[in-house]
């Protein structure tokens, strides 16, 4: 689930009120998702792309974790920059001062554009195409949006933050995760500081992307969006799409299709092919950090499902077998 916050009936009439998008028809809480509290809202208007004669539609989000207020305009200016630019990418609804968002109760808020599309759960070699030429479309058309934002999980950030969890606590999870602690530790030494830069979006797993057969209709989620290597972010791409949930079984045919999509766009240097080995294994702890870190802070009883650190240390570990054998041509 991701409803964290209740909002009546009252205080979302009020709050829509404050937008040009006519007046609030319905507000459904949308279960995906874990970081932010989100909501499917219906209005009487049609300011808005999906509008289908029943009104228009938009997301309401809530932000309630690992965000700071001082980044959204980084976040939300870069999704009104790359919908611009014609990337599948929603744009922010500004309310009638202007403004991309909102404090509500203290707490930030936006009302985004809504995208058709679903999450696909078993990709095929054509889906993995689409969203790897959609990840290269929207490196090339951020290279001039004109803001900038650290990535505070990097390799070093990751491995300070696997460190924070404490190695008790990490055994508890599962007797193998500390030995994630050497690995982050030489990752980080040998990490690659000379490869091209863009704004990335770092966190592209299948259910940040909408799609229709083989079109992605929508790249969401934008809120670990930063500035970092584009070959960086082709890793966690290939990560979170090659494998099934737990991390055991790769398909060469889903990352092959993955890298050919991206390359259509933009050819990879020879340097950063040869680093996507090393690049994908510091993609996987940065999983496997922000996995442990919530594992242990979420209280049993959350109305949260916890995802599992150890499908990313299956996935570290084939990557620092396969080498660049991972990253191959389909056969
Ligand atoms: N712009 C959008 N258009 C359509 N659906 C969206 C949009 N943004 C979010 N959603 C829906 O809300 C769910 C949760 O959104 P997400 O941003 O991934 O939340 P979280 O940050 O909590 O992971 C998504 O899985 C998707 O179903
Ligand atoms: N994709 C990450 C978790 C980040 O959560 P999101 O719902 O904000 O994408 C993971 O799988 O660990």
């Amino acid at each position: 689930m991701a409803v964290y916050t209740h909002l009546g009936a009252e205080e979302l009439t009020a709050l829509i009120a404050q937008y040009d998008v006519g007046e609030l028809v319905s507000a459904k809480g949308i279960a995906e998702g874990v970081s932010n509290s989100n909501w499917l809202i219906e209005t009487t208007g049609s300011d808005s792309a999906s509008s289908d004669g029943r009104g228009a539609r938009f997301i309401l989000t809530m932000y309630e974790r690992r965000i700071e207020l001082s980044d959204l305009p980084f976040f939300l200016g870069l999704l009104d920059h790359l919908s611009e630019r014609d990337c599948p990418v929603p744009r922010t609804i500004h309310d009638l001062e202007g403004a991309a968002y909102r404090l509500l109760d203290g707490k930030a808020i936006a009302l985004i554009e809504y995208l058709p599309g679903v999450s696909v759960d078993h990709p095929t070699p054509g889906q993995a195409r689409a969203v790897g030429e959609a990840l290269a479309q929207m490196h090339a058309a951020s290279q001039d949006f004109g803001q900038t934002r650290a990535n505070g999980l990097d390799i070093e950030g990751s491995r300070r933050m696997l460190a924070e969890c404490g190695t008790p606590a990490l055994a508890s999870i599962d007797p193998a995760l500390p030995k994630s602690l050497e690995i982050a530790a030489r990752l980080s030494e040998d990490w690659p500081q000379d490869l091209p830069r863009a704004i990335c979006h770092t966190d592209l797993f299948p259910d940040n992307v909408l799609m229709l057969g083989d079109q992605v209709t929508g790249m969401i989620d934008f809120y670990f969006a930063c500035e970092d290597a584009m070959a960086y972010d082709l890793a966690v791409t290939h990560a979170a799409w090659c494998f099934d949930r737990t991390g055991e079984q790769f398909s060469q045919d889903i990352g092959a299709a993955l890298i050919e999509g991206y390359e259509s766009l933009r050819k990879l240097e020879p340097r950063e092919r040869e680093c996507l080995p090393i690049l994908a294994q510091g993609a996987c702890m940065r999983f496997i950090a922000s996995r442990a870190e919530d594992w242990i802070e979420t209280p049993a009883d959350a109305l949260v499902t916890r995802k599992d650190p150890m499908d990313f240390v299956r996935r570290l570990s084939f990557y620092g077998k396969a080498g660049s054998s991972a990253f191959a041509p389909s056969r």
